[in-house]
């Protein structure tokens, strides 16, 4: 019999350092791109990825090895282009535990980011908004997150370390670096959006069911202000394999602890607050990605 955790390190074996720089190489091999920086489309956020131009455009079943996104409203490409003239590499969709993929294969393709050269990560994702200040549409830049499902003993660095990715122990105190946290403060009051731009703790829960009432009062009580089902996992790695970080959420519905409260999430309408806040939110991420650009070393 597979067990939990027999699976889990056998697809950390099957993703090695060779595979992974294969990967890479493959995809090397078919661009002339080499961007420094990496960006994640969360649920209904693929729009950013429509941004880009010049594009090399990988669909996930096409690259050796890569799994395949089988999330609606999760497109399942890897493009490579120019966003407002700045080279970047774009996963438009990506893997969720609730899938049935490994937290290891899940957070892969942040290695290949780093293994095809890049030095940061923007992640962004769909969220619940816990915080009673939260309104659906609100972005919540992340300052934080709990890593539940590393409580329970499960994490995207469990098996072998390989130590050319990263230390066996890595720390996780400045997770989301707060230099970008303050570019995209500054952002969010050029573009007037303070109003709706919070900073907060993320939570991923391995979904795919929405919370209990009883389960959002205690995510409540530990200081989460979002919950989501991704992102932790691929900041986890690409921490451990540095790469410097920010990711916020949008908040596409509101996780209320109150069994009166009958406005239930519902992911079609998850993907459609995402499609319907494209303008800001491409216009924050072209932002950032000018200001992390211009401060490449
Ligand atoms: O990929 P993200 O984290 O944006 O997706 C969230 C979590 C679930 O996949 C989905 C729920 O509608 O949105
Ligand atoms: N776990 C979780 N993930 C989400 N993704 C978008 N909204 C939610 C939510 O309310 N809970």
């Amino acid at each position: 019999m597979t067990t939990f955790n027999d699976s889990t390190k056998t697809f950390a074996r099957m993703y090695t350092y060779d595979t992974l720089q294969d990967i890479a190489n493959y995809l090397l091999e078919r661009t002339k791109l080499r961007p420094k920086i990496a960006i994640i489309c969360g649920t209904g956020l693929g729009c950013l990825a429509e941004k880009l131009t010049d594009t090399d455009v990988f669909d996930y079943e096409t690259i050796p090895n890569f799994p395949v996104s089988t999330v609606e409203g999760h497109a399942g490409r890897l493009i490579f282009g120019y966003l407002k003239g700045i080279q970047v590499m774009c996963m438009q969709g990506r893997f969720h535990y609730y899938e049935g993929y490994p937290l290891a294969k899940c957070s892969m393709p942040v290695r290949v980011m780093k293994l095809v050269g890049c030095s940061h990560l923007i992640a962004t994702n769909a969220a619940g908004g816990l915080n009673p200040k939260f309104k659906v549409g609100d972005i919540m830049l992340m300052k934080d997150h709990i890593n539940m499902m590393g409580f329970a003993g499960n994490s995207s660095l469990q098996g072998p370390n390989d130590e050319r990715f990263g230390p066996r122990f890595p720390v996780m105190t400045e997770a989301y670096d707060p230099r970008l946290l303050d570019v995209a403060k500054k952002i969010g009051r050029d573009l007037g959006i303070e109003n709706e731009l919070h900073e907060g703790v993320y939570t991923c829960l391995g979904g795919p069911n929405f919370e209990t009432v009883a389960e959002m009062k205690m995510m409540r009580l530990i200081g989460v202000d979002a919950i989501g089902m991704s992102t932790v996992h691929e900041i986890i790695t690409a921490r451990h394999c540095g790469l410097t970080c920010f990711a916020f959420s949008l908040i596409t519905n509101l996780c209320v602890p109150d069994y009166s409260y009958k406005d239930d999430a519902n992911h079609n309408e998850i993907v459609e607050i995402g499609r319907g806040k494209e303008p800001v939110l491409v216009e924050l991420v072209q932002r950032l990605v000018k200001n992390i650009h211009a401060n490449l070393k």
